[in-house]
């Protein structure tokens, strides 16, 4: 059995794609490179910008206590973890795919653990260690089960995975909810980054991936159709990080902001970029923050670029 966790980190150039069909690439490169996608998506979204109320390059957003170096760090504590999500994801493949998030739990918990290490306490990452690591073993279990890697495949599985999560860990179990989903999930019946990943992300497979893959057939860099895409999402994502922070208000007031730039602009236009900095400024002048779109964001670069061989 190939031991992961003692391969040394490959300093290469990134990859763009798998390098060779996925079927039959040898498992240890399909674990590598995937988790090597992974990290690249990561990378991709906090590097994109600019970004309304998230930190970017030029902006920490609506946070002050992160910035795009501690993003760095974060998931560069985040990369040795991909690629197990991927292995284990293969290991489980002679089950159900029910059994593929208890099969991750323990990568995910310790994966969280050394961000919060890198980062001193701060949540750089943990929504985007919950998606990634879904969709991560999702393709290991795909393969272990000779399934074609695709888009539709990805998101059953996931959704498999994921059903009964909502009921499983929203719905209250004692009088009063304790984390910030069970508080947004009791008061406004929302059901953040668990109800996305049960519901096989609908977000990135009804407007992320269709936005991005169209860009990109019109000649769009990958930036532009990742602008794109990111104001698409926060157009209709119910992220309950806009929620915990600006309730039900904050949420309605980012999702129409962006419906009315959507209308306005496409990512190609001149003006574009200077609308995108008054939204940023329009956020944190309201310390709001789209952490859940930009989770989506990564997870739909990661399922475009496995998908396009
Ligand atoms: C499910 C998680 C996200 C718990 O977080 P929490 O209770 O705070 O839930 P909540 O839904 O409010 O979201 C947390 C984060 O998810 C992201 N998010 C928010 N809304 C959405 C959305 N609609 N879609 C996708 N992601 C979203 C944001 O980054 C947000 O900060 C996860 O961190 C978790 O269970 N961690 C425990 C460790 C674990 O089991 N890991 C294994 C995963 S592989
Ligand atoms: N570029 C980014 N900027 C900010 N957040 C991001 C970015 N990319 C992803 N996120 C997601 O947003 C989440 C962090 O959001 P936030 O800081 O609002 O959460 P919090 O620290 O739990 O809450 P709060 O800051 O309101 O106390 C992370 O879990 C992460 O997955």
């Amino acid at each position: 059995m190939l031991d992961i966790v003692r391969t040394p980190i490959r300093v290469a150039e990134p990859v763009s794609q798998l390098s060779e069909d996925y079927m039959t690439l040898p498992l240890s490169q399909l674990f590598q490179q995937v988790g090597e996608l992974a990290y690249n998506a990561m990378l991709a979204e906090v590097y994109l910008t600019p970004k309304p109320g998230l930190v970017d390059r030029q902006s920490n957003g609506a946070h002050d206590d992160m910035d795009v170096a501690l993003f760095q760090r974060s998931a560069n504590a985040i990369k040795p973890f991909l690629s197990q999500f991927v292995q284990r994801g293969w290991m489980l493949s002679k089950g159900n795919a029910s059994d593929l998030l208890t099969g991750i739990r323990g990568i995910g918990i310790n994966c969280e653990r050394a961000m919060f290490g890198a980062t001193f306490g701060v949540n750089t990452h943990k929504g985007m260690i919950f998606s990634l690591g879904l969709v991560c073993s999702a393709v290991g279990w795909l393969r272990g089960r000779k399934n074609p890697l695709t888009a539709v495949n990805i998101s059953a599985t996931i959704a498999v995975a994921g059903k009964g999560l909502v009921l499983l860990e929203l719905e209250p179990k004692s009088l009063l909810p304790q984390t910030a989903g069970e508080k947004i999930y009791s008061q406004y019946g929302l059901t953040g980054a668990r109800g996305e990943a049960e519901s096989g992300f609908a977000m990135v497979m009804n407007y992320g991936l269709p936005t991005y893959q169209l860009c990109r057939q019109c000649g769009q860099t990958d930036e532009q159709a990742l602008a794109q895409v990111l104001l698409t999402l926060m157009a209709h994502n119910p992220d309950t990080n806009l929620v915990s922070r600006g309730g039900l208000e904050g949420l309605y007031y980012v999702q129409q902001y962006a419906q009315e730039l959507l209308l306005k602009y496409a990512s190609t236009d001149v003006g574009f970029e200077r609308a995108m900095v008054q939204f940023d400024d329009a956020l944190v002048a309201r310390n709001l923050s789209p952490g859940g779109s930009a989770d989506l964001l990564a997870i739909t670069r990661l399922i475009a670029q496995l998908v396009s061989m």
